[in-house]
């Protein structure tokens, strides 16, 4: 998404893994899966909390980052690929395989890491609308305009009252 002005969706740590853990549960009512593919590093909290609750102990990564800096996507790089064992297992293109990353936004590290995987299962926690074509299964929507705040992105601040920030 691009900077400039938008809305704040603040996740807390409570909130992030009641999220995660609906997402499990959703996702045990679709299928079996041998092995998660996180997408790092936002993946990896969504993907111990998914892993605990599907009872997955094949966990392996592929390392994506566009957002070099914040709220601007620059180029795609794959700075890990996944492994070929992974690929492979259960007759091969992915198809054994949740990949789980926190959101998907304007898709396109959904799209790199479908081409890698294109018969997995693809969850996110979190989707915006130009991303959620390439999505599965994900819990709640935010409006592309939003831009979601990780509890491991954030910490307790002072917050000025509101008759003194103007608003009201
Ligand atoms: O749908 P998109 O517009 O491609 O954006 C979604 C991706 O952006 C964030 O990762 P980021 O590239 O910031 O790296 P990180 O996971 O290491 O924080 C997020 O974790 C998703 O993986
Ligand atoms: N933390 C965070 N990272 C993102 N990467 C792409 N979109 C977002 C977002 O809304 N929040
Ligand atoms: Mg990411």
């Amino acid at each position: 998404m691009s900077p400039g002005a938008e809305k704040a969706f603040p996740v807390s740590w409570d909130q992030f893994h009641r999220d995660a853990r609906a997402l499990a549960w959703r996702l045990a009512g679709i299928g079996t899966w041998q092995a998660i593919v996180c997408v790092t590093r936002g993946g990896l909290v969504p993907t111990a909390i998914v892993a605990r609750e599907l009872g997955i102990r094949i966990i392996e990564t592929v390392g994506v980052a566009s957002y070099h800096d914040y709220k601007t996507q620059g180029s795609l790089d794959v700075i890990k690929p996944v492994s070929h064992k992974v690929i492979d297992l259960n007759g091969g293109d992915g198809s054994a395989v949740l990949i789980v990353d926190d959101l998907v936004d304007t898709g396109k590290t959904a799209r790199v890491v479908r081409e890698i995987l294109p018969k997995a299962h693809f969850a996110t926690v979190y989707a915006k609308p130009m991303g959620r074509p390439l999505v599965d299964t994900f819990i709640t929507e935010v409006s592309q305009d939003t831009w979601i705040y990780f509890p491991w992105d954030t910490g307790l601040a002072f917050q000025p009252p509101i008759a003194q920030s103007g608003g009201g």
